[in-house]
């Protein structure tokens, strides 16, 4: 079916072809209702505010979590990639969260590929498992590491070590102890059926491993030198231990844990990866897995000094980039995302510009365009990344990037070289994950001066402008009971919520090349993120595909 379908679009019967349309996303920017703790609302947001009174016919509130965006249930949080997946592809997609549930249940799993391959090692070797130790199910989930240790040893695993990284971003921040104790006693068990399973090394998922868009290679590097060399600052003789010892800094964040390794009651670690060992990272989400997922595949490697590059059977949970289908094997093979709307504008000869900073500059790239890297056709794209700060906690620098990806993408804007520009202002994620309140509405407001700058250079253009959001996370900055009233400990004290929500997000149209008959329609109350494709597509003088999710907006006569 897919193959017979044409690459070009028809033109749209009511909507001119030629008008600059401005994408923007604000990153964790959910809609919620007023509250001390919605920082959102608290913020200073004048730009965002004037659009919401243009409600409900060019302002209104989407879905961005659950099965909307492909995800297993609708408790699940949305995310960023999920988000980005589903604005780009314009179609909702089982995600990698789901897809790994079914192989799991199924037995598939062990049955494919890339257990079979890594399988090669259990006689001899040690299986490895890394990744983030949450139930958060942005990144992973525990019971998905739970199956797979059972399923592992059942399947010829006598030797396994697993190298946490705790969480406290997807989650709240301390429930690192919980994760462990339940992963040791599985371990225990194991162990009681004559498989040596330990927990080897761990880090905060901050520090440790999990960086994205090669920000900063010195996280990956203390991930390789506790999970591979077995060196790290901090020994231990249990995980346990090391996490609530860890933590008893004052200062101590599940997200930035220094990295710690297990040793025994001679001091030598206990599990570093040697020759002959099978490695799993058991992330399904890409982004942070891309990194490491290179240095234990690449055999040509300068990133940093490995010291030792051991010759391991890797596989990753899932495949992490479709286009340099790296790592080259895995347990479940990934959504097949294709035909997104970046490739069906790119052969439709619109010519785009997408911009971010570092820390989200894949978003707006990699996963708009369905966890593919690199352009779909060079000449007509320019992809621009501006360069995060490095190495300090985001609520230290709450207004991020914010204004110099306004200025670069108004510059593109004015241009004139581009009919879409893209971009992701990451302020009320980046800064919401801190829990810093104070913080976060500062990253509000910067986000909100930022979307300014980009619709003035709209407005000079008479082109057109979409605002939206890729999930919750600035709205909600507390952590809630059942009724919605904050929780607080006994001195009084909330706990903060640093996680994403599961707040729709708004989503706004506007600018002087909108004709004036367009307008939201009123028959898609449950629409999502995946509705804004054909949208856009619209707003580009083009007819959606009839695979997309409906369009939006319609255009009535004025
Ligand atoms: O930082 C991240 O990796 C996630 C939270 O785990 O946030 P986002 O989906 O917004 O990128
Ligand atoms: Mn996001
Ligand atoms: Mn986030």
């Amino acid at each position: 079916m897919a193959e017979t379908r044409r690459w070009e679009l028809a033109a749209h019967r009511r909507l001119e072809k030629g008008k600059v349309v401005g994408v923007v996303v604000l990153d964790g920017w959910g809609e919620a209702a007023p509250d001390t703790f919605n920082c959102i609302h608290v913020a200073d947001t004048p730009t965002l505010d004037a659009l919401k009174k243009g409600g409900p016919e060019r302002w209104r509130v989407i879905k961005a979590h659950g099965t909307a965006v492909g995800l297993p249930t609708d408790d699940d949080m949305g995310n960023s990639e999920v988000g980005h997946n589903a604005l780009g592809a314009g179609q909702i997609y089982a995600q990698g969260a789901k897809l790994v549930d079914m192989a799991l249940a199924s037995g598939k799993i062990y049955e494919g590929e890339g257990f079979k391959y890594i399988q090669q090692s259990f006689e001899n070797g040690t299986l490895h498992l890394i990744g983030l130790l949450s139930d958060g199910g942005v990144h992973s989930r525990i019971d998905q590491l739970q199956l797979l240790l059972k399923g592992a040893s059942e399947h010829g695993a006598k030797r396994i070590r697993v190298h946490i990284l705790t969480d406290g971003r997807d989650v709240l921040d301390g429930s690192s102890v919980k994760f462990v104790e339940l992963i040791e006693n599985d371990l225990a068990k194991l162990r009681d059926k004559g498989v040596d399973a330990r927990i080897a090394s761990g880090g905060g998922r901050m520090y440790v491993t999990m960086d994205r868009y090669e920000n900063d290679w010195q996280v990956v590097k203390r991930g390789w030198d506790a999970q591979v060399l077995g060196e790290a600052p901090h020994k231990f003789q249990n995980a346990l231990e090391a996490v609530k010892k860890l933590r008893e800094d004052p200062k101590a964040n599940d997200q930035y844990l220094p990295p710690f390794v297990i040793v025994d009651e001679r001091g030598r670690p206990i599990g570093p990866i040697m020759d002959g060992d099978a490695v799993v990272t058991f992330n399904f989400r890409a982004d942070r897995m891309v990194m490491l997922a290179k240095a234990l595949e690449y055999e040509s490697f300068d990133k940093f000094d490995r010291v030792r590059f051991p010759k391991i059977r890797y596989a990753g949970m899932l495949q992490y980039d479709g286009e340099l289908k790296l790592p080259s094997h895995f347990l479940v093979a990934p959504p097949e995302i294709e035909r997104t709307s970046g490739e069906y504008l790119a052969r439709n000869g619109i010519r785009t510009y997408a911009c971010s900073e570092t820390v989200k500059f894949g978003h707006v790239t990699f996963f708009w365009n369905g966890n593919r890297s690199g352009y779909f056709h060079p000449n007509l794209e320019k992809y621009e990344e501006i360069p995060s700060d490095i190495g300090i906690p985001f609520n230290e620098q709450p207004k991020m990037k914010a204004v110099e990806i306004a200025k670069k993408t108004r510059d593109a804007i004015l241009s004139r070289k581009f009919d879409q520009v893209r971009v992701n202002i990451a302020n009320g994620d980046m800064v919401g994950h801190t829990g810093d309140i104070e913080a976060t509405i500062v990253g509000c407001k910067a986000a909100d001066e930022a979307v300014k700058i980009v619709l003035d250079a709209i407005e000079q253009v008479g082109g057109i402008f979409v605002v939206t959001a890729d999930h919750g996370n600035a709205e909600d900055m507390v952590k809630r009971d059942k009724s919605g009233k904050p929780l607080r400990d006994k001195d009084g004290n909330v706990q903060p919520l640093t996680s994403h929500t599961l707040n729709p997000v708004p989503i706004a149209i506007g600018g002087p090349g909108l004709q004036p008959g367009v307008r939201f329609r009123s028959d898609l109350p449950s629409a999502g993120l995946a509705n804004v494709a054909a949208t856009v597509m619209n707003l580009h003088g083009f007819e959606a595909p009839d695979h997309y999710e409906p369009t939006l907006i319609e255009v009535v006569d004025k």
